[in-house]
Protein backbone atom coordinates (compact mmCIF):
# COMPACT_ATOMS: atom_id res chain seq x y z
CA UNK A 1 0.00 0.00 0.00
CA UNK A 2 1.10 3.46 -0.82
CA UNK A 3 2.81 5.15 1.80
CA UNK A 4 0.36 8.16 3.26
CA UNK A 5 1.66 11.32 5.09
CA UNK A 6 0.32 12.98 7.53
CA UNK A 7 1.44 15.64 10.20
CA UNK A 8 3.30 13.61 12.42
CA UNK A 9 5.58 12.80 9.29
CA UNK A 10 6.23 16.74 8.37
CA UNK A 11 9.35 18.54 10.63
CA UNK A 12 7.36 21.18 11.51
CA UNK A 13 10.35 23.95 12.05
CA UNK A 14 11.76 23.73 8.41
CA UNK A 15 9.78 26.70 7.22
CA UNK A 16 10.54 28.69 10.24
CA UNK A 17 13.40 30.05 8.56
CA UNK A 18 12.56 30.68 5.37
CA UNK A 19 10.74 33.31 3.43
CA UNK A 20 7.43 31.61 0.95
CA UNK A 21 6.91 33.86 -1.93
CA UNK A 22 3.27 32.91 -3.53
CA UNK A 23 3.15 34.39 -7.08
CA UNK A 24 -0.60 34.96 -7.65
CA UNK A 25 -3.49 34.82 -5.08
CA UNK A 26 -6.49 33.76 -7.30
CA UNK A 27 -8.16 30.51 -5.86
CA UNK A 28 -5.01 28.28 -5.07
CA UNK A 29 -2.81 31.70 -4.04
CA UNK A 30 -4.94 33.35 -1.91
CA UNK A 31 -5.37 29.68 -0.05
CA UNK A 32 -1.56 28.24 -0.01
CA UNK A 33 -0.76 32.41 1.29
CA UNK A 34 -3.76 32.47 4.70
CA UNK A 35 -3.51 28.89 5.41
CA UNK A 36 0.89 29.50 5.59
CA UNK A 37 0.51 32.32 7.19
CA UNK A 38 -1.71 30.78 10.00
CA UNK A 39 0.39 28.25 10.18
CA UNK A 40 3.35 30.61 11.54
CA UNK A 41 5.06 31.04 7.91
CA UNK A 42 6.53 34.24 6.30
CA UNK A 43 4.54 34.67 3.22
CA UNK A 44 5.12 37.62 0.70
CA UNK A 45 3.00 37.79 -2.53
CA UNK A 46 4.43 38.52 -6.06
CA UNK A 47 2.00 40.09 -8.38
CA UNK A 48 1.19 42.74 -11.06
CA UNK A 49 -0.86 45.90 -10.37
CA UNK A 50 -4.86 44.19 -10.35
CA UNK A 51 -7.99 43.06 -7.98
CA UNK A 52 -5.99 40.71 -6.90
CA UNK A 53 -3.31 42.88 -5.72
CA UNK A 54 -5.94 44.90 -3.91
CA UNK A 55 -7.14 42.14 -2.58
CA UNK A 56 -3.82 40.82 -0.97
CA UNK A 57 -3.01 44.28 0.25
CA UNK A 58 -6.72 44.03 1.78
CA UNK A 59 -5.78 40.53 3.16
CA UNK A 60 -2.95 41.82 4.99
CA UNK A 61 0.03 40.76 2.79
CA UNK A 62 3.20 42.56 1.70
CA UNK A 63 2.93 41.99 -2.16
CA UNK A 64 5.30 42.75 -4.60
CA UNK A 65 6.40 42.51 -8.30
CA UNK A 66 6.47 38.97 -9.28
CA UNK A 67 10.34 39.71 -9.58
CA UNK A 68 10.91 41.57 -6.07
CA UNK A 69 8.78 38.67 -4.33
CA UNK A 70 10.61 35.90 -6.10
CA UNK A 71 14.17 37.47 -5.49
CA UNK A 72 13.49 37.69 -1.73
CA UNK A 73 12.52 33.84 -1.03
CA UNK A 74 13.71 31.02 -0.57
CA UNK A 75 10.71 29.23 -1.96
CA UNK A 76 8.76 30.47 -4.68
CA UNK A 77 5.62 28.64 -5.23
CA UNK A 78 3.88 29.62 -8.98
CA UNK A 79 0.21 30.07 -8.66
CA UNK A 80 -0.23 31.74 -11.88
CA UNK A 81 -2.91 30.09 -14.78
CA UNK A 82 -0.91 27.28 -16.03
CA UNK A 83 -1.38 29.40 -19.38
CA UNK A 84 0.35 32.40 -17.86
CA UNK A 85 3.41 30.83 -15.80
CA UNK A 86 5.74 30.42 -18.79
CA UNK A 87 5.73 33.80 -19.90
CA UNK A 88 5.80 35.26 -16.31
CA UNK A 89 8.53 32.57 -15.71
CA UNK A 90 10.94 33.49 -17.78
CA UNK A 91 10.47 37.54 -17.72
CA UNK A 92 10.36 37.82 -13.94
CA UNK A 93 11.75 34.94 -12.31
CA UNK A 94 14.50 33.11 -14.52
CA UNK A 95 16.39 36.04 -14.24
CA UNK A 96 16.50 36.22 -10.35
CA UNK A 97 16.39 32.61 -9.83
CA UNK A 98 19.86 31.76 -7.51
CA UNK A 99 21.20 28.13 -6.38
CA UNK A 100 19.91 27.00 -3.60
CA UNK A 101 16.25 28.39 -4.02
CA UNK A 102 13.25 26.21 -4.41
CA UNK A 103 10.70 26.27 -7.50
CA UNK A 104 7.10 24.86 -6.91
CA UNK A 105 4.24 24.16 -8.75
CA UNK A 106 0.64 23.00 -7.60
CA UNK A 107 0.19 21.17 -11.56
CA UNK A 108 2.86 19.78 -13.12
CA UNK A 109 1.47 20.61 -16.45
CA UNK A 110 4.58 23.55 -17.85
CA UNK A 111 7.53 21.32 -16.09
CA UNK A 112 5.96 17.99 -17.78
CA UNK A 113 5.07 19.41 -21.06
CA UNK A 114 8.87 21.47 -21.06
CA UNK A 115 7.11 24.59 -21.53
CA UNK A 116 9.28 25.88 -18.36
CA UNK A 117 12.72 24.44 -18.00
CA UNK A 118 14.42 25.41 -15.01
CA UNK A 119 18.01 25.58 -14.13
CA UNK A 120 19.68 22.71 -12.29
CA UNK A 121 21.09 24.19 -9.31
CA UNK A 122 17.39 24.90 -7.79
CA UNK A 123 15.04 22.13 -6.34
CA UNK A 124 12.03 22.04 -8.15
CA UNK A 125 8.67 20.06 -7.00
CA UNK A 126 5.11 20.81 -6.59
CA UNK A 127 2.35 20.52 -3.91
CA UNK A 128 -0.51 19.64 -5.41
CA UNK A 129 -3.74 20.56 -3.34
CA UNK A 130 -6.68 17.61 -4.61
CA UNK A 131 -9.33 20.24 -4.48
CA UNK A 132 -10.44 23.71 -5.16
CA UNK A 133 -8.31 26.30 -3.50
CA UNK A 134 -11.17 28.23 -1.80
CA UNK A 135 -11.87 24.94 -0.22
CA UNK A 136 -8.47 24.78 0.41
CA UNK A 137 -9.10 27.46 2.71
CA UNK A 138 -12.33 26.81 4.11
CA UNK A 139 -11.50 23.42 5.09
CA UNK A 140 -8.22 24.91 6.94
CA UNK A 141 -10.45 27.12 8.72
CA UNK A 142 -12.46 24.26 9.73
CA UNK A 143 -9.84 22.44 11.39
CA UNK A 144 -9.81 19.68 8.24
CA UNK A 145 -7.55 20.00 5.13
CA UNK A 146 -7.80 18.85 1.06
CA UNK A 147 -5.06 15.97 0.47
CA UNK A 148 -2.09 16.66 -1.62
CA UNK A 149 -0.01 14.83 -4.20
CA UNK A 150 3.52 16.01 -3.99
CA UNK A 151 6.30 15.49 -6.22
CA UNK A 152 10.26 16.05 -6.48
CA UNK A 153 11.66 16.97 -9.92
CA UNK A 154 15.11 18.67 -8.91
CA UNK A 155 16.49 17.79 -5.35
CA UNK A 156 19.62 19.77 -5.52
CA UNK A 157 19.89 20.81 -1.81
CA UNK A 158 18.98 16.91 -0.43
CA UNK A 159 16.05 18.94 1.37
CA UNK A 160 13.51 19.12 -1.65
CA UNK A 161 11.46 16.05 0.45
CA UNK A 162 11.51 18.00 3.71
CA UNK A 163 10.08 20.81 2.07
CA UNK A 164 7.52 19.43 0.19
CA UNK A 165 6.18 18.09 3.15
CA UNK A 166 6.63 21.29 5.69
CA UNK A 167 4.80 23.04 2.83
CA UNK A 168 1.95 20.33 2.41
CA UNK A 169 1.73 20.70 6.20
CA UNK A 170 1.50 24.38 6.36
CA UNK A 171 -1.35 24.82 3.84
CA UNK A 172 -3.04 21.75 5.79
CA UNK A 173 -3.50 19.16 3.18
CA UNK A 174 -1.29 16.46 5.68
CA UNK A 175 -4.42 16.62 8.23
CA UNK A 176 -6.12 14.72 5.14
CA UNK A 177 -3.23 12.66 3.99
CA UNK A 178 -0.33 13.92 1.65
CA UNK A 179 0.88 11.18 -1.48
CA UNK A 180 4.50 11.10 -3.00
CA UNK A 181 4.09 10.97 -7.26
CA UNK A 182 5.90 12.04 -10.21
CA UNK A 183 5.11 15.01 -12.40
CA UNK A 184 3.70 12.81 -15.15
CA UNK A 185 1.21 10.88 -12.99
CA UNK A 186 0.28 13.95 -11.11
CA UNK A 187 -0.33 15.91 -14.61
CA UNK A 188 -1.98 13.37 -16.39
CA UNK A 189 -4.26 12.08 -14.01
CA UNK A 190 -5.31 15.71 -12.89
CA UNK A 191 -5.72 16.60 -16.23
CA UNK A 192 -7.89 13.12 -17.05
CA UNK A 193 -9.90 13.56 -13.66
CA UNK A 194 -11.26 17.41 -14.33
CA UNK A 195 -11.60 16.74 -17.85
CA UNK A 196 -13.38 13.19 -17.45
CA UNK A 197 -14.85 13.60 -14.44
CA UNK A 198 -14.98 15.81 -11.92
CA UNK A 199 -15.34 18.71 -14.41
CA UNK A 200 -16.08 17.93 -18.37
CA UNK A 201 -17.91 14.24 -17.13
CA UNK A 202 -19.65 15.78 -14.73
CA UNK A 203 -20.93 19.54 -16.55
CA UNK A 204 -22.13 16.79 -19.84
CA UNK A 205 -24.34 14.65 -17.22
CA UNK A 206 -25.96 16.93 -15.64
CA UNK A 207 -26.80 19.07 -19.02
CA UNK A 208 -27.99 15.83 -20.87
CA UNK A 209 -30.50 14.66 -17.56
CA UNK A 210 -31.59 18.21 -17.61
CA UNK A 211 -32.33 18.53 -21.65
CA UNK A 212 -34.08 15.19 -21.26
CA UNK A 213 -36.29 16.24 -18.67
CA UNK A 214 -37.25 19.87 -20.09
CA UNK A 215 -37.30 18.04 -23.67
CA UNK A 216 -39.96 15.81 -22.89
CA UNK A 217 -41.84 18.69 -21.06
CA UNK A 218 -41.22 18.62 -17.49
CA UNK A 219 -40.47 22.10 -15.60
CA UNK A 220 -37.09 23.17 -15.87
CA UNK A 221 -36.78 24.19 -12.40
CA UNK A 222 -37.87 20.73 -11.18
CA UNK A 223 -34.96 19.63 -13.68
CA UNK A 224 -32.76 21.71 -12.02
CA UNK A 225 -33.15 20.43 -8.44
CA UNK A 226 -33.52 16.89 -9.55
CA UNK A 227 -29.94 17.27 -11.68
CA UNK A 228 -28.05 19.95 -10.28
CA UNK A 229 -29.08 20.59 -6.77
CA UNK A 230 -29.38 17.52 -5.04
CA UNK A 231 -25.86 16.29 -6.93
CA UNK A 232 -24.42 18.22 -4.00
CA UNK A 233 -26.53 16.44 -1.51
CA UNK A 234 -25.84 13.11 -3.13
CA UNK A 235 -21.59 14.18 -3.62
CA UNK A 236 -21.89 14.95 0.22
CA UNK A 237 -22.76 11.56 1.85
CA UNK A 238 -20.09 9.86 -1.19
CA UNK A 239 -17.17 12.30 0.42
CA UNK A 240 -18.03 11.03 3.83
CA UNK A 241 -18.46 6.98 3.17
CA UNK A 242 -18.02 6.37 -0.38
CA UNK A 243 -20.60 4.77 -2.68
CA UNK A 244 -21.94 2.28 0.37
CA UNK A 245 -22.63 5.60 2.39
CA UNK A 246 -24.65 7.06 -0.52
CA UNK A 247 -26.61 4.20 -1.33
CA UNK A 248 -27.40 3.64 2.69
CA UNK A 249 -29.07 6.94 2.48
CA UNK A 250 -30.65 6.72 -0.84
CA UNK A 251 -33.97 4.76 -1.37
CA UNK A 252 -33.81 0.71 -2.40
CA UNK A 253 -36.17 2.18 -5.65
CA UNK A 254 -32.94 4.25 -5.90
CA UNK A 255 -30.51 2.04 -5.60
CA UNK A 256 -31.61 -0.47 -7.74
CA UNK A 257 -32.42 2.28 -10.36
CA UNK A 258 -28.63 3.09 -9.60
CA UNK A 259 -27.75 -0.47 -10.36
CA UNK A 260 -29.87 -1.07 -13.34
CA UNK A 261 -29.61 2.09 -15.26
CA UNK A 262 -26.12 3.67 -14.66
CA UNK A 263 -24.65 1.61 -16.83
CA UNK A 264 -26.97 1.76 -19.27
CA UNK A 265 -25.73 5.63 -19.43
CA UNK A 266 -22.46 5.47 -18.93
CA UNK A 267 -21.96 2.69 -21.35
CA UNK A 268 -18.51 0.74 -22.39
CA UNK A 269 -18.08 3.38 -24.86
CA UNK A 270 -17.65 5.76 -22.61
CA UNK A 271 -15.37 4.21 -20.96
CA UNK A 272 -13.59 4.03 -24.59
CA UNK A 273 -13.80 7.54 -25.46
CA UNK A 274 -12.04 8.44 -21.53
CA UNK A 275 -9.39 6.34 -22.76
CA UNK A 276 -9.23 8.51 -26.07
CA UNK A 277 -9.18 11.14 -23.73
CA UNK A 278 -6.35 9.61 -21.46
CA UNK A 279 -4.11 9.06 -24.61
CA UNK A 280 -4.81 12.82 -26.07
CA UNK A 281 -3.34 13.83 -22.61
CA UNK A 282 -0.29 11.21 -22.40
CA UNK A 283 0.20 11.92 -25.80
CA UNK A 284 0.87 16.24 -25.49
CA UNK A 285 -2.25 16.68 -28.19
CA UNK A 286 -4.12 18.20 -25.27
CA UNK A 287 -1.74 20.24 -24.00
CA UNK A 288 -0.53 21.62 -27.75
CA UNK A 289 -4.08 22.60 -28.54
CA UNK A 290 -4.35 24.35 -24.71
CA UNK A 291 -1.05 25.84 -25.98
CA UNK A 292 -1.97 26.89 -29.14
CA UNK A 293 -5.84 28.42 -28.06
CA UNK A 294 -3.76 30.54 -25.75
CA UNK A 295 -1.88 31.86 -28.37
CA UNK A 296 -4.57 32.68 -30.66
CA UNK A 297 -6.14 34.75 -27.76
CA UNK A 298 -8.81 31.94 -26.90
CA UNK A 299 -11.69 32.23 -29.63
CA UNK A 300 -13.34 29.01 -28.77
CA UNK A 301 -12.49 28.78 -25.27
CA UNK A 302 -14.17 32.35 -25.58
CA UNK A 303 -17.42 31.50 -27.42
CA UNK A 304 -18.24 28.20 -25.38
CA UNK A 305 -17.58 29.49 -22.37
CA UNK A 306 -20.52 32.42 -23.11
CA UNK A 307 -22.89 29.64 -25.03
CA UNK A 308 -22.27 27.58 -22.20
CA UNK A 309 -23.40 30.52 -19.26
CA UNK A 310 -26.33 31.13 -21.18
CA UNK A 311 -27.53 27.90 -20.92
CA UNK A 312 -30.99 26.98 -19.66
CA UNK A 313 -29.70 25.18 -16.74
CA UNK A 314 -28.02 28.13 -16.08
CA UNK A 315 -30.51 30.98 -16.16
CA UNK A 316 -33.02 28.78 -14.05
CA UNK A 317 -30.43 28.24 -11.97
CA UNK A 318 -29.45 31.59 -10.83
CA UNK A 319 -33.61 32.87 -10.35
CA UNK A 320 -33.68 29.67 -8.05
CA UNK A 321 -30.62 30.16 -6.07
CA UNK A 322 -31.55 33.95 -5.63
CA UNK A 323 -34.26 31.98 -3.71
CA UNK A 324 -32.30 30.00 -1.36
CA UNK A 325 -30.10 32.80 0.79
CA UNK A 326 -28.22 29.37 2.52
CA UNK A 327 -26.95 28.63 -0.98
CA UNK A 328 -24.22 31.34 -0.93
CA UNK A 329 -22.11 32.19 -3.92
CA UNK A 330 -18.78 31.14 -1.95
CA UNK A 331 -16.56 32.14 -4.61
CA UNK A 332 -18.08 35.50 -6.94
CA UNK A 333 -16.99 34.90 -10.58
CA UNK A 334 -13.21 34.33 -10.12
CA UNK A 335 -12.49 34.26 -14.32
CA UNK A 336 -13.14 36.85 -16.46
CA UNK A 337 -12.75 35.22 -19.77
CA UNK A 338 -9.68 36.77 -21.01
CA UNK A 339 -8.81 37.45 -24.35
CA UNK A 340 -5.65 38.02 -24.48
CA UNK A 341 -2.72 36.44 -26.18
CA UNK A 342 -0.80 34.72 -22.76
CA UNK A 343 2.41 33.44 -23.82
N1 LIG B 1 -7.99 26.30 -9.17
C1 LIG B 1 -7.70 25.25 -8.38
O1 LIG B 1 -8.39 24.97 -7.42
C2 LIG B 1 -6.50 24.42 -8.63
C3 LIG B 1 -5.44 24.92 -9.34
N2 LIG B 1 -4.26 24.23 -9.39
C4 LIG B 1 -3.13 24.83 -10.06
O2 LIG B 1 -2.77 26.02 -9.35
C5 LIG B 1 -2.24 26.99 -10.25
C6 LIG B 1 -3.03 28.29 -10.12
O3 LIG B 1 -4.33 28.09 -10.60
P1 LIG B 1 -5.57 28.96 -10.06
O4 LIG B 1 -5.44 29.16 -8.58
O5 LIG B 1 -6.78 28.31 -10.62
O6 LIG B 1 -5.32 30.37 -10.77
P2 LIG B 1 -6.30 31.63 -10.76
O7 LIG B 1 -6.70 31.87 -12.17
O8 LIG B 1 -7.38 31.46 -9.76
O9 LIG B 1 -5.36 32.81 -10.21
C7 LIG B 1 -4.52 33.50 -11.00
C8 LIG B 1 -3.73 34.53 -10.20
O10 LIG B 1 -2.60 34.84 -11.00
C9 LIG B 1 -2.54 36.24 -11.16
N3 LIG B 1 -1.95 36.56 -12.44
C10 LIG B 1 -2.41 36.22 -13.66
N4 LIG B 1 -1.57 36.68 -14.60
C11 LIG B 1 -0.55 37.29 -13.96
C12 LIG B 1 0.63 37.96 -14.39
N5 LIG B 1 0.92 38.09 -15.69
N6 LIG B 1 1.45 38.47 -13.45
C13 LIG B 1 1.16 38.35 -12.15
N7 LIG B 1 0.05 37.74 -11.68
C14 LIG B 1 -0.79 37.22 -12.58
C15 LIG B 1 -3.98 36.71 -11.06
O11 LIG B 1 -4.00 38.10 -10.71
P3 LIG B 1 -4.93 39.18 -11.44
O12 LIG B 1 -6.05 39.46 -10.50
O13 LIG B 1 -4.02 40.36 -11.60
O14 LIG B 1 -5.38 38.60 -12.75
C16 LIG B 1 -4.49 35.81 -9.95
O15 LIG B 1 -4.13 36.32 -8.70
C17 LIG B 1 -2.32 26.34 -11.63
O16 LIG B 1 -1.10 25.71 -11.85
C18 LIG B 1 -3.42 25.30 -11.48
O17 LIG B 1 -3.36 24.23 -12.38
C19 LIG B 1 -4.07 23.05 -8.75
C20 LIG B 1 -5.09 22.50 -8.03
C21 LIG B 1 -6.42 23.07 -8.02
C1 LIG C 1 -10.77 19.60 -10.84
C2 LIG C 1 -10.10 20.82 -11.38
C3 LIG C 1 -8.72 21.09 -10.83
O1 LIG C 1 -7.83 20.06 -11.24
C4 LIG C 1 -8.81 21.06 -9.32
C5 LIG C 1 -9.67 22.02 -8.61
O2 LIG C 1 -8.25 20.17 -8.71
C6 LIG C 1 -8.23 22.43 -11.38
O3 LIG C 1 -7.29 22.40 -12.21
O4 LIG C 1 -8.79 23.47 -11.01
MG1 LIG D 1 -7.00 18.95 -9.72
MG1 LIG E 1 -6.27 20.70 -12.58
Amino acid sequence: MTKVYYNGDANETYLANKKVAVIGYGSQGHAHSQNLRDSGVDVVIGLRKGNSWDKAEEDGFQVYSVKEAADQADVIMILLPDEMQTKVYQEEIQPVLRAGQALLFAHGFNIHFNQIVPPADVDVLLVAPKGPGHLVRRTYEQGAGVPALFAIYQNVTGEAQELALAYAQGIGSLRAGGLETTFKEETETDLFGEQAVLCGGLTSLVKAGFETLTEAGYQPEVAYFECLHELKLIIDLMYEGGLENMRYSISDTAQWGDFVSGPRVVTENVKAEMKKVLKDIQDGEFAKGWILENQANRPVFTAINNRENEHQIEVVGRKLRAMMPFVQQQQKAKKEVVTVAKN
